[in-house]
């Protein structure tokens, strides 16, 4: 990924000893939806990812159109539930941004939780914050792929930012 720092460019070694990472330094699309920012969620959201060590690489709000919505939601647009998906996602703003780091997108999958609020655990966005799946307050990309195609859907190349965290040495053992 070109985009990316010089030193993430590489993947991680996987392992020596028993602990194995599954993917890279990856980034992935993150939005809070419209319940999410009227609930007035965003920030207690921002934080679940600054906490784990993620690095926030893009932030804006902005009123999802129809377009970008049958684009970023493709695989959907013949479902039933659509028309209303539809009218959810462009009822307020959307907070979007882009994480980076180890495995982000698998891990903040599992941050997320669950499709289904009634089937997502205790202490994931979802099962913390809400109940019905069409009110689910965020939305992760589900793959790395799709987390790339998403990325660039909302996001223009210009707004991503490299930048270092002054942490890093803490948060990443880097090999030598
Ligand atoms: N059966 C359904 N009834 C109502 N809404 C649904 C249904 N299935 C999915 N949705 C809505 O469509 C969204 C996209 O469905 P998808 O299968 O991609 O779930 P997801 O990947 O967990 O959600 P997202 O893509 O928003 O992160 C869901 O988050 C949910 O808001
Ligand atoms: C499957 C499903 C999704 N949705 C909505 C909420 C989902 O967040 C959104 C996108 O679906 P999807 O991408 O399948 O789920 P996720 O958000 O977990 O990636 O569509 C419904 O409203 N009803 C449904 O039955
Ligand atoms: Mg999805």
């Amino acid at each position: 990924h070109d985009c990316l720092p010089v030193y993430f460019r590489q993947r991680w070694p996987s392992s020596r000893r028993k602990t194995r990472f599954t993917g890279g330094v990856e980034r992935t699309l993150v939005a809070v939806k419209p319940d999410g920012v009227q609930r007035r969620y965003v920030g207690q959201i921002i934080q679940r990812f600054e906490k784990r060590g993620f690095k926030l690489v893009g932030l804006k709000m902005l009123q999802a159109s129809d377009g970008l919505l049958s684009q970023h939601y493709r695989e959907l647009v013949k479902k039933p539930f659509y028309p209303n998906l539809v009218d959810y996602m462009t009822s307020g703003p959307v907070v979007a941004m882009v994480w980076e780091g180890l495995n982000v997108v698998q891990s903040s999958r599992r941050m997320v939780g669950p499709t289904n609020p009634a089937e997502a655990p205790a202490g994931t966005v979802r099962g913390d914050l809400s109940l019905h799946v069409s009110r689910n307050v965020v939305h992760a990309s589900d793959s790395v792929e799709g987390a790339e195609r998403e990325i660039k859907l909302w996001f223009e190349g210009k707004e991503l930012l490299n930048w270092e965290c002054y942490d890093h040495s803490l948060t990443y053992k880097e090999d030598k």
